[in-house]
C-alpha cells in the first residue's frame, strides 16, 4: 500500500555510480541502498517475461539477463535510454522500495560535481513530468557531504565508486575554479583486481572483486617498505573464499598495488596525480586568505574514504607536499565514521530545516508556469 509524506517531508535521493541511496529527510541513514544497476530479461527469450530487475534482485550469473548501469563516473549516460533506466530506478525506489505515491512527496535530489545544466534539466523534466513529483530540489552534493559534519568551511574530498570530487567550499559555496572531479576511485580498484583475478574470477563477478578490495585491502603506510619488507602476511590474511566456496591466494603485490591506485594511479596506467597531489592543488588554487580554512579542514566523504589506512596515508602525503610551508603544521583530514553516506546524511539534514521547502525547491506548480525559460528555474533552484 502506498503511504504519503507530511507535506514538509521530502525523499532525499543521492545517485551514485555505485550504489543510490533514498530515504525520508530528518532521518540518520538512508532507508535503502541499492546498487545502480538494472537488469533487462530478454522479452524473445521462450519462458522468459519482459521484466526489470534492479540491483540486488539481478542475478548476475543469468546470461539471459543484460545489464545496464546508467550512471557512469558519476553523472548519467548521454543517451535516451540510459536516461530511461535511470527514470525507471527513481520510480523503482520511490513506488516499490519507498511504497510511496510519486504525486504526494517533495524530493531532494543530490547533483554531482561539474554536472552540466542541461542534464539538472532533464532530471526536473522527469521527476515533474514522468514520475509526477510534487516539488523538487536539486543540491550540490559535496556542499551536502560537509555539511553533514556540521561545517560550512572546507574541502571535500569524495571518492566514491565511479569518480572522485575534490571541493573547496567557503560558507557554503563551492568554489567553482579550484573545483575537480578526476576518473579515479572505487571502479578501478575492483576493476584491476577483476583483471589480476581473472584466473578465479569472470567479468561479471565485479560484485566479488569488490568485496574483496573491501575486506582484504590496507593501504600502505609507505608502499616502498611494504613492497620490499618482509612483514609478517599469515595465510589467512591473503586468503579468500569464494562464493563458490574455492579458496583463493591474493599474493602481496596485488593487495598492495591494489590499495595504493588512489596514490599512484601509473599503477593502472592512468598519467594523473594522486589523491593527495590533487588536492592540494585545490588549496592552491584558493584565494590566499581562504586556505587555512581548507588545509585545516580536509574532509573525506564517501565509500572509498573507509579503506582501511587511508585517511592516515591522506595526511602524511599532504603533510609532506606542504611541507615548508604555513601550512604544513596545520594540515588536519577529518573522517566521520558516516562518511560513506555524508551527501545523503547531509542532504536529510538540510531537507528538515523548515526553511528549506519554502525557499530552495522549485514546485510542480512553478515548473508548469515557467513554459520555455525553464532553465533559469532549474538554475535558480539548483545550490
Ligand atoms: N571498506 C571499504 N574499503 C574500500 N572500498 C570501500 C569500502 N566500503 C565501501 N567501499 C567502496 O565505496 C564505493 C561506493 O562508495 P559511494 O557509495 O560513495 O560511491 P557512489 O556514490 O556509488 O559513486 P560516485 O559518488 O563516485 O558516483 C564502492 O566502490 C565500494 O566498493
Amino acid at each position: 500500500m502506498e503511504a504519503e509524506l507530511d507535506t514538509k517531508e521530502f525523499v532525499v535521493i543521492d545517485n551514485g555510480s555505485g550504489f543510490i541511496k533514498a530515504g525520508f529527510s530528518g532521518e540518520d541513514s538512508p532507508k535503502v541502498v541499492i546498487p545502480s544497476v538494472l537488469g533487462k530479461y530478454d522479452p524473445t527469450e521462450p519462458g522468459r517475461p519482459a521484466i526489470t530487475k534492479f540491483g540486488n534482485e539481478i542475478d548476475l550469473k543469468d546470461p539471459h539477463c543484460a545489464l545496464y548501469f546508467p550512471i557512469e563516473r558519476s553523472i548519467i549516460k548521454d543517451t535516451d535510454q540510459d536516461w530511461e533506466n535511470m527514470r525507471d530506478i527513481w520510480e523503482h525506489l520511490i513506488k516499490d522500495q519507498l511504497q510511496l505515491d510519486p504525486s504526494t512527496i517533495n524530493v531532494l535530489i543530490t547533483d554531482p560535481v561539474l554536472n552540466s545544466r542541461e542534464n539538472k534539466q532533464r532530471i526536473s523534466q522527469i521527476f515533474f513530468e514522468s514520475i509526477g513529483v510534487s516539488s523538487l530540489g536539486i543540491m550540490s552534493s559535496p556542499v551536502l557531504s560537509l555539511f553533514s559534519t556540521g561545517k560550512t568551511r572546507g574541502i571535500v574530498v569524495d571518492i566514491g565508486d565511479g569518480s572522485t570530487s575534490i571541493v573547496p567550499i567557503f560558507e557554503g559555496f563551492a568554489l567553482p575554479h579550484a573545483t575537480k572531479r578526476i576518473p579515479l576511485s572505487g571502479i578501478d580498484i575492483t576493476n584491476y583486481l577483476l583483471q589480476n583475478l581473472s584466473m578465479h574470477l569472470k567479468p561479471e563477478q565485479f560484485t566479488v572483486a569488490r568485496g574483496i578490495k573491501e575486506e582484504m585491502l590496507v593501504v600502505p603506510q609507505d608502499y616502498e617498505k611494504t613492497m620490499n619488507g618482509k612483514d609478517l602476511i599469515t595465510d589467512e590474511e591473503s586468503c579468500y573464499e569464494l562464493p563458490s566456496g574455492e579458496i583463493i591466494k591474493i599474493n602481496k603485490q596485488t593487495r598492495v598495488n591494489a590499495a595504493e591506485i588512489l596514490f599512484r594511479p601509473s599503477i593502472i596506467n592512468k598519467e594523473i596525480g594522486g589523491i593527495p597531489e590533487i588536492t592540494a592543488e585545490s588549496i592552491f588554487k584558493c584565494d590566499i586568505d581562504l586556505r587555512a580554512d581548507m588545509y585545516s579542514n580536509i574532509s573525506l566523504s564517501g565509500g572509498t574514504s573507509m579503506m582501511r589506512g587511508f585517511h592516515e596515508r591522506m595526511e602524511k602525503e599532504i603533510r609532506t607536499i606542504m611541507s615548508g610551508t604555513v601550512m604544513g603544521n596545520e594540515i588536519k583530514v577529518v573522517s566521520d565514521s558516516f562518511r560513506q553516506h555524508a551527501a545523503w546524511i547531509g542532504g536529510s539534514m538540510l531537507a528538515s530545516l523548515s526553511t528549506f521547502g519554502q525557499f530552495m525547491v522549485m514546485s510542480k506548480a512553478e515548473w508548469e508556469a515557467e513554459g520555455t525559460i525553464r532553465q533559469s528555474l532549474v538554475h535558480k533552484f539548483t545550490f
